[in-house]
């Protein structure tokens, strides 16, 4: 399917719209494990083969393979892959608890790659904070204090850490459980105090990998929810990974999806279901409700002579699914209009087709 503008869908507001210096950019970054793994990267032939290939050939493994993107401040960028296919690897590169093969590294400018051990952790201290499965909590210590826990490392006296911690626990909706210990809360607390610990340094960027598998689906949607909130709140840049295609849209202003360590395709989510780049990616969104997803840019067509354009107006990344109401009410084609431009109509039929399931099937 392709959307009905000559141009890229994109949506307004999009990260990429304001054009803002990147806070990561990677670019053909390479992680391979085993012996002689620095030479895959830059041999024309190994770097073709399938991963099969490559083990028997070399007995390497290339988690990372050639992988390229930018994430913008305050995107949240979902990394999106089966088991296996590259993203803890991917993530784990990004602050050098991996070391990279190949390839470069930027944060905010600065070349990650050449950074030296005390560097790293200052980084690691105060620009990142992971998330992860695990919460990997202190037992030992109540709910404040292993929030704190971050703080106290860097030296921040014990009043100021409290307090910080106090804030940040009151931001994740934990409120009252301040004193209590790890064993006392259920997985979706325990997964809010791991995310107060990341927010209570003020990170630039926090990386999240699956941190929400291990709990089960009521939980888990509210975590996601959880962390819309947040960013809407705190409006932090996000990298995000999961092998679950729904919390990929709910969370992701893009996604990245990887496929044996390669990047299969990178884009909004409206993009991924309006036009998949491969079966593989097909397969994925297959079961995705698109009427949730796609926009009007999607569905409209151009105006015909013969259409009322006395309509209604609405814009072109307004979801199907928010719009069907008001243009089956409308008497007229609602029209799509941007900045003052007609980009085309949308009638009962457009909508019915999404909503029925046909829309691209054809
Ligand atoms: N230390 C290592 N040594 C050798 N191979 C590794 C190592 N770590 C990961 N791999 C391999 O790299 C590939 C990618 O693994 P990775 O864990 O990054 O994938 P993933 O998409 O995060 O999977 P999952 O969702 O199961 O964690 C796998 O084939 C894995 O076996």
């Amino acid at each position: 399917m392709t959307p009905a503008t000559t141009e890229a869908p994109r949506r307004r507001d999009t990260p990429e719209d304001r054009a803002p210096t990147p806070v990561i950019s990677v670019r053909e970054l390479w992680k391979v494990f085993g012996p002689k793994a620095g030479q895959v990267p830059g041999s024309e032939e190994l770097r073709g083969l399938t991963r099969r290939e490559l083990m028997d050939r070399t007995g390497c493994t290339a988690a990372v393979r050639d992988v390229s993107f930018d994430v913008a401040p305050g995107e949240v960028f979902v990394v999106m892959g089966l088991s296996g296919s590259g993203k803890s690897t991917l993530v784990r590169c990004l602050t050098r608890l991996i070391e990279p093969t190949a390839g470069e590294i930027l944060f905010e400018g600065e070349d990650i790659r050449d950074a030296d051990a005390g560097r790293l952790r200052e980084l690691r201290r105060s620009k990142f904070s992971m998330v992860f499965q695990h919460f990997g909590l202190l037992p030992h210590r109540r709910v404040v204090d292993n929030v704190a826990f971050g703080l106290e490392i860097r030296g921040m006296s014990r009043a100021e850490r409290t307090r910080r911690a106090l804030e940040v626990v009151e931001l994740v909706g934990l409120s009252g459980y301040e004193s209590s210990y790890p064993d006392q809360l259920s997985g979706g607390m325990q997964q809010r105090v791991g995310l107060a610990r990341a927010l209570a340094g003020d990170p630039d960027v926090l990386l999240f990998d699956e941190p929400f598998s291990a709990l089960d689906p009521l939980i888990r949607r509210d975590m996601q929810n959880e962390v819309v909130r947040l960013h809407r709140e705190v409006g932090k840049t996000m990298v995000f990974i999961t092998h679950d295609l729904s919390e990929a849209l709910r969370l992701g202003d893009r996604i990245l999806i990887m496929r044996d360590g390669r990047t299969v395709q990178c884009g909004t989510g409206d993009e991924l279901v309006g036009a998949p780049a491969d079966d593989y990616v097909r397969d994925f969104v297959r079961d995705v409700p698109r009427g949730d997803v796609l926009t009007l840019r999607w569905i409209m067509r151009p105006a015909d002579p013969g259409d009322a354009l006395d309509g209604p107006e609405l814009g072109p990344d307004v979801v199907v699914k928010e719009a069907t109401r008001a243009v089956l009410a409308a008497e007229k084609p609602v029209k799509v209009v941007e900045n003052g431009k007609l980009l085309g109509i949308v009638g009962d039929e457009e909508i019915l087709a999404v909503v029925a399931g046909q829309e691209g099937d054809a």
